[in-house]
């Protein structure tokens, strides 16, 4: 797998007494929510004491439930023992000074709301208490690290850690450097992802939205498209993606499995054959630049109407469906040899 260096091979560490993967001891995550939860439930499972913090209680008290079922999912899908899941859940604490939270962690993720202002506020407080070597790592989904660092102090300090949701589970991190962050850092965050066994990618240029959310959101720019002129339900062009591409996708990446697709010929043939009505499929698709304002509440009712159509075994309610999805990931990583 490359680090840093394959990406960069001109660039050379010029001291080695910068912050390394085996000096973080403890790590912090700023925001309790969906994510902030999700990867404290990472932190703690793979040994880390970790510490939780929100500037609501009620955030907190939230985690404490959900970092508990996630732990119990993998306990009863046979990843780790009872008494390792009850270790992990002890290892995380909760807060809501952020001082306490940050003063002495080396690694801090931050999963609060996808805002510039909020994001720039909170690394402001944290400046003032973390160590100056401890790396902030951002869960944005896609907003630009040289912007959310642009007021900090210690800027040098500060990259993108892009997960997809649930990051104890979901292997990606996308590595995005800002304007001002050090190759030191970035190396040092891709060895410590690496050590928890996630699966980092360094972006090789600043971009809003990094790699996999621009290609989700091209991909569901045009499922909206679809929809929007009538040629299928919110719970067909669902199915359409589970059972069709989604599910290879899950196994072998599209360039890959075009390449089987091309049979002897590989990708090339897929090009030289299919090319051209590739060509006149793209001419009629969506080009548009801001999702229709009344999109949210409209997918909202088709997946509402969606879940009540699953069969029972699958689950009907987002809690039900949340725990039929983490037990069919587990099983998919472990074919990955990811658990
Ligand atoms: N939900 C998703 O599927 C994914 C979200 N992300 C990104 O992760 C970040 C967090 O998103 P979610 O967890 O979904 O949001 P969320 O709304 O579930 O959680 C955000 C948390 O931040 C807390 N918060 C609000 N103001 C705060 C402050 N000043 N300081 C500390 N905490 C504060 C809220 O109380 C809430 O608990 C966002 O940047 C989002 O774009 C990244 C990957 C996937
Ligand atoms: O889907 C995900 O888990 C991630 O790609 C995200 O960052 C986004 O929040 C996504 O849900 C919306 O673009």
């Amino acid at each position: 797998m490359s680090s840093y260096s394959d990406i960069c091979p001109k660039f050379e560490f010029e001291e080695d007494d910068y912050l390394k993967a085996t000096d973080i001891k403890k790590v912090a995550c700023i925001g309790a929510g969906v994510i902030g939860y999700s990867w404290a439930t990472n932190f703690c499972m793979k040994g880390y004491p970790t510490v939780v913090y929100d500037v609501f209680p009620a955030a907190l008290d939230n985690a404490k439930v959900k970092i508990g079922e996630y732990i119990d999912i993998l306990v009863n899908c046979d990843v780790f023992s009872k008494e390792v899941g009850e270790a992990a859940k002890a290892r995380v604490s909760y807060t809501s000074d952020l001082k306490e939270a940050v003063q002495d962690a080396q690694f801090m993720q931050e999963s609060g709301p996808e805002n510039y202002e909020i994001k720039q506020k909170l690394l402001a407080e944290i400046d003032k208490y973390a160590p100056a070597d401890a790396i902030y790592s951002s869960s944005t989904s896609g907003l630009l690290i040289s912007e959310i660092a642009k007021f900090s102090e210690h800027a040098d300090r500060c990259l993108g850690g892009h997960p997809y949701n649930p990051p104890h589970l979901i292997p990606l991190v996308e590595l995005a450097k800002g304007d001002k962050t050090t190759d030191e850092v970035v190396q040092t965050a891709y060895d410590f992802y690496k050590l928890i066994g996630k699966e980092p990618i360094i972006l090789r240029k600043e971009v809003l939205g990094f790699i996999s959310n621009r290609l989700q959101n091209a991909l569901y720019r045009e499922y909206v498209e679809i929809v929007s002129r009538g040629v299928c339900s919110i719970e067909d062009a669902d199915k359409a993606l589970v059972f069709g591409p989604g599910i290879r996708w899950g196994i072998l990446g599209p360039t890959l499995t075009w390449q089987l697709g091309g049979g002897a010929g590989g990708i090339k043939h897929i090009f030289d054959h299919i090319g051209p009505s590739m060509d006149l499929w793209l001419k009629d698709m969506a080009v548009w630049q801001e999702y229709p304002k009344d999109w949210g509440a409209f997918a909202q009712e088709g997946v509402n109407e969606e879940m009540k159509n699953r069969d029972k075994e699958f689950g009907n309610t987002p809690e039900e469906i949340k725990q039929f999805q983490n037990k069919a990931l587990i099983e998919l990583l472990k074919i990955h040899k990811k658990l």
